[in-house]
């Protein structure tokens, strides 16, 4: 049988599992696919660099761009990372007619239409599985196995770094820069760890997963985004002492005319009780809500070189089987064409910690700004006495722009001191 032959673009974390794992389980991928799949060229930055795997070095190329364009080439992997060349390399293969498997988040969240586009004319496929929540089997779900389905919303922890941090934070009481600076040490949080801790990177998938869950099209520039680097051990301790967690999450959901769709990025509180509260170190795990499928969970591990390129295998032996037998897996889905709605009109829950005077009248006029807002209150509590008093208010349901505007008016009033702490709950749908 005539091998099916597979350019790799990268080989760093990812790339070179690929290339560990295509060499080992060389006999079984071709009996699973039908023919032989082989390495036709490693595009890397360096030539004479030391690898995690031994490669042919007739194999090595700098020039990735002949490679992707070569005729005998049938499918691209790339795992380079980033923008550019990625999206100029990833368009010349497929618009050559090859198809492509990438675990570029960034790429697929800024400018993924142009890549389906270019699939698209090129009549072959564009497959991302790794780009998501790493080894966790999640979008082909969302894009084959839920496509008879009405899915209402997507919720889960979709970085492992920060998830990392979060929970040291949680189970030692370490301030934000010591768990990072431990996350880093162990190797889970990069030297410039920006893309993680101020929620890019979960912002880019949030956004790839709108896409799948609502047939729309969503960039990483519509999500709300707002990272962790903020938190406090106060902050933590406050969630714990209340029975919940604090976590990382991305929210996709879809508004309740269906028009439109809430895509968001923040920490939130959970409770303990609930399923993502178990979440530990660096894991992933996502619910989706569908109308006839109901609750589904997904959980494991998000990267890593190992785990994120048996994401890519898998991608890789369905492309390798859809050219063999002639035919595409499924196109982008965008016929739904659903906006996405601003913050402001997204419904939540919120945590908010008053440092207050404890005097007569305060608990009253900050409970009257609350309905002013035409916020509810569904819980308040007091810490603390004297000048050290703190006002612990869990709310309703209310739009964000009813809760922000709160937390102005909360800050302007005289007898609050300070707004020591506000942040969003979820999970428990009081
Ligand atoms: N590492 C993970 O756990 C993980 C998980 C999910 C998705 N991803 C995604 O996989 C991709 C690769 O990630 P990684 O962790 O392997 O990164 P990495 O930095 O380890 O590897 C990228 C490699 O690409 C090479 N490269 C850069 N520009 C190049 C060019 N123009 N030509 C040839 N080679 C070039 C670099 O030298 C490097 O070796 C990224 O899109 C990332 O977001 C990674
Ligand atoms: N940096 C990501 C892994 C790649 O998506 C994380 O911490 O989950
Ligand atoms: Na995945």
């Amino acid at each position: 049988m005539k091998p099916l032959k597979v350019a790799l673009l990268g080989c760093g974390v990812v790339g070179s599992q690929v290339i560990r794992l295509m060499h080992e389980q060389a006999a079984d991928l071709t009996a699973r696919v039908g023919a032989p799949l082989e390495l036709a060229g490693v595009a890397v930055r360096r030539l004479g660099r030391k690898r995690d795997v031994e490669v042919d070095p007739a194999l090595l190329t700098t020039d990735a761009e002949s490679l992707v364009t070569r005729d005998d080439v049938d499918i691209v992997i790339e795992v380079i990372g980033g923008i550019e060349p990625a999206r100029t390399l990833i368009v010349s293969a497929l618009s050559k007619g090859k198809s492509v498997v990438t675990a570029n988040k960034a790429l697929l969240a800024e400018d993924g239409g142009t890549l389906h586009e270019a699939a698209r004319t090129g009549n072959g496929d564009l497959y991302f599985e790794a780009s998501v929540a790493g080894a966790i089997p999640l979008l082909r779900p969302l894009r084959e196995s839920l496509a008879g389905d009405h899915v209402k919303r997507v919720l889960g922890i979709v970085n492992g770094t920060t998830n990392y941090i979060l929970d040291k934070m949680d189970s030692s009481g370490a301030s934000f820069t010591d768990a990072l600076e431990e996350a880093q040490t162990l190797g889970y949080a990069e030297a410039d760890p920006t893309a993680d801790v101020e929620g890019f990177d979960a912002a880019a998938k949030a956004a790839i997963l709108a896409g799948l869950a609502f047939h729309s099209r969503v960039t990483a520039a519509e999500v709300h985004r707002e990272g962790i680097t903020e938190i406090t051990a106060t902050d933590v301790a406050s969630a714990k002492a209340m029975g919940y967690v604090i976590k990382l999450l991305a929210i996709c959901a879809r508004s309740d005319d269906g028009r439109s769709v809430g895509v968001r990025v923040h920490p939130a509180m959970i409770p303990r009780s609930h399923p993502l509260a178990g979440v530990r170190e660096a894991y992933n795990a996502v619910f989706v809500e569908a109308e006839s499928a109901g609750q589904l969970m997904f959980y494991g591990k998000g990267a890593g070189g190992a785990p994120t390129a048996s994401a890519v295998l898998g991608d890789l032996v369905a492309v390798a089987r859809n050219r063999l037998a002639g035919t595409r897996g499924p196109e982008e889905s965008t016929y739904a064409e659903r906006v996405v709605h601003p913050m402001g009109e997204t419904v939540t829950r919120c945590h908010v910690a008053l440092d207050v005077a404890d005097k007569p009248g305060v608990l009253a006029r900050v409970a009257d700004l609350f309905a002013k807002h035409d916020v509810s209150i569904q819980t308040v509590r007091q810490e603390g006495h004297g000048d050290d008093a703190q006002l612990v208010i869990v709310t309703h349901r209310a739009t964000d722009a009813a809760l922000t505007a709160t937390m102005e008016g909360l800050r302007e009033l005289d007898i609050v001191r300070a707004v020591a702490s506000v942040m969003r709950v979820e999970g428990d749908d009081d």
